[in-house]
């Protein structure tokens, strides 16, 4: 019977699985799941990069589905042992409209439950985000802090709004029964900042400073602290949750995760430049360049601007009102549960995590000249 459950291959599908971090995922698993017998990655835009990836033993089904049909989600759940829903819509520079964000986020995570609940599918594994929590509305710093942290979670912006939304969602629906009579078992593991490999906004930093000559400019003081997290143990901790839900159900099921590894704790320029510093930018003063309140100014401006010429033109740039407090409050995460309940350890140490993500920085900056 155990020779048997073991020698099971299972189907798993990954939602969002050619985005940033699901590409990471979705390679992870077939390095690393024994008993992956078939990988759905299902997106809206499908990566060419899938191609080789039908080539090996595991069978690598891609499917080109958007999440707010119900519909197209269900016909892709249908058969799978586990779904990992890491699809979303990450905009916190006012790109989509909070509908559309919501839509995404929120009624597409309804979907992918709901096509659970119908299709017998018992594993669900959400990615949820640290903004679930914060920083808040008030600027509140979060200080190492874990799971069970008291925080004053407030949010008007509305990725967010969605985030909590969706997670509150998956924690719900943990224990319903799904086709078949077995109950449904759900996790959320909340990332912090993710970097890595595919890092988009990384990269358009290190093309910012190649404008530049070769300059970023300090914004925010050293003393505001991040917790970043690499991809590469992101898309390990999904794996490992995924593959221990089964077997500890019961402790599991209906429980958040921050995603954490050995990434230090440094403010959001500086942990960048330990990245962008080996690939030849300089990150100029020791504390900002402006005072606090002419970026408050003008990222109120940015803001004024991207309403006023929405009608004619999307303007989106990186400093708006929400991101200019994310980056100026200290969110740094330091817990053991992850570890404790699934036996996660990061795979990547910081020192590899940083090597690939150079390696990737360089050849990102090099193929855009
Ligand atoms: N990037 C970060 O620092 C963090 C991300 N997260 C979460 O991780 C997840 C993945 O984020 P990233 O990889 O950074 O973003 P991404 O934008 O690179 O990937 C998201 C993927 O979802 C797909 N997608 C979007 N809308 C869809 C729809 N309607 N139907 C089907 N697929 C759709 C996109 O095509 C994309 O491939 C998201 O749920 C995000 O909220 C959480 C914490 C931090
Ligand atoms: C874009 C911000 C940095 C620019 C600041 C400026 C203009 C003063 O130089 C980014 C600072 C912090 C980032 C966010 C944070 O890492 C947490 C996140 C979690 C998510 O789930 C999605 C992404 C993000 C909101 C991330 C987005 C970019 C920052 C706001």
């Amino acid at each position: 019977m155990a020779d048997s459950a073991q020698a099971q291959k299972l189907v798993y599908l990954v939602t969002g699985g050619c985005g940033f971090l699901g590409e990471h995922v979705v390679r992870m698993l077939l390095q690393r799941e024994p008993r992956l017998g078939e990988l759905r990655v299902f997106d809206r835009h499908l990566g060419p990069w899938l191609e080789e990836l039908k080539t090996g033993p595991v069978r690598v089904t891609a499917i080109q589905g958007d999440v707010t049909e119900a519909h197209e989600v269900a016909a892709a759940v249908a058969g799978a042992h586990v779904v990992i829903h890491t699809a979303g819509l990450v905009d916190v520079f006012g790109r989509a409209s909070p509908e559309t964000i919501h839509e995404v986020n929120v009624q597409g995570t309804r979907n992918v439950i709901e096509a659970c609940v119908q299709t017998g599918t018992q594993f669900l594994v959400y990615t949820s985000s640290m903004e679930v929590v914060g920083p808040n509305t008030k600027g509140h710093p979060f200080y190492r802090g874990n799971e069970d942290t008291l925080y004053e979670a407030v949010h008007r912006h509305p990725y967010p709004c969605s985030k909590a939304l969706a997670e509150r969602l998956v924690l719900e629906a943990n224990g319903r029964e799904v086709h078949g009579g077995l109950p449904l078992v759900t996790c959320a593991l909340r990332p912090t900042g993710i970097y890595g490999e595919g890092h988009q906004i990384m990269r358009d930093f290190y093309r910012q400073g190649l404008r530049l000559g070769g300059w970023l400019f300090r914004a925010i003081p050293a003393s505001v602290e991040h917790g970043r997290v690499y991809v590469g143990n992101v898309a390990w901790m999904h794996v490992l949750a995924a593959r221990e839900l089964e077997r500890r159900a019961a402790l599991m099921g209906g429980q958040v995760y921050f995603c954490y590894d050995g990434s230090p704790y440094k403010s959001y320029e500086d942990f960048n430049m330990e990245f962008l510093g080996p690939c030849g930018l300089q990150l100029v003063g020791a504390r900002p360049l402006l005072p606090y309140w002419v970026l408050v100014f003008l990222a109120a401006l940015n803001a004024l601007l991207q309403w006023l010429l929405r009608p004619l033109v999307l303007y989106a740039p990186l400093l708006n009102p929400y991101t200019l407090a994310v980056a100026s409050t200290t969110f740094t995460v330091s817990t053991d549960k992850a570890q404790r309940h699934f036996g996660y350890e990061p795979l990547f140490s910081w020192e590899d995590s940083r090597t690939r993500t150079i390696l990737w920085v360089q050849a990102a900056g090099s193929s855009a000249q």
